[in-house]
């Protein structure tokens, strides 16, 4: 997710935005939807890991973003590899 508000935005919708969504980011985090978030270093963008129903559910949780009308999503779907030992039985 990459980040861009406008620089016209008022200083208070902007604090107000990004508070919404931190608890609405947290409050999936908790539920064990939006299972990692990492800051990109020296971007204002994130590479987050969702564990979802399906692709219905991420459109909602992505649409509903309080940010949502300020980003440039990429989603890239994945799935176990083979190899990873978390897999084994
Ligand atoms: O700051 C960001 O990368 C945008 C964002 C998504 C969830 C959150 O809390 O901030």
């Amino acid at each position: 997710m990459d980040v861009a508000i406008p620089d016209d935005v008022d200083p208070a919708v902007r604090a107000e935005a990004i508070a919404t969504e931190k608890a609405y980011s947290q409050e999936l985090q908790r539920g064990g939807e939006w299972v990692h978030i990492w800051r990109v270093v020296g971007q204002y963008s994130n590479i987050s890991i969702f564990d979802v129903a399906d692709n219905e559910r991420l459109h909602e949780i992505l649409w509903g973003l309080p940010l949502f009308k300020w980003m440039t999503v990429v989603v890239t779907p994945l799935a176990g590899h083979p190899s990873d030992v978390a897999l084994d039985g």
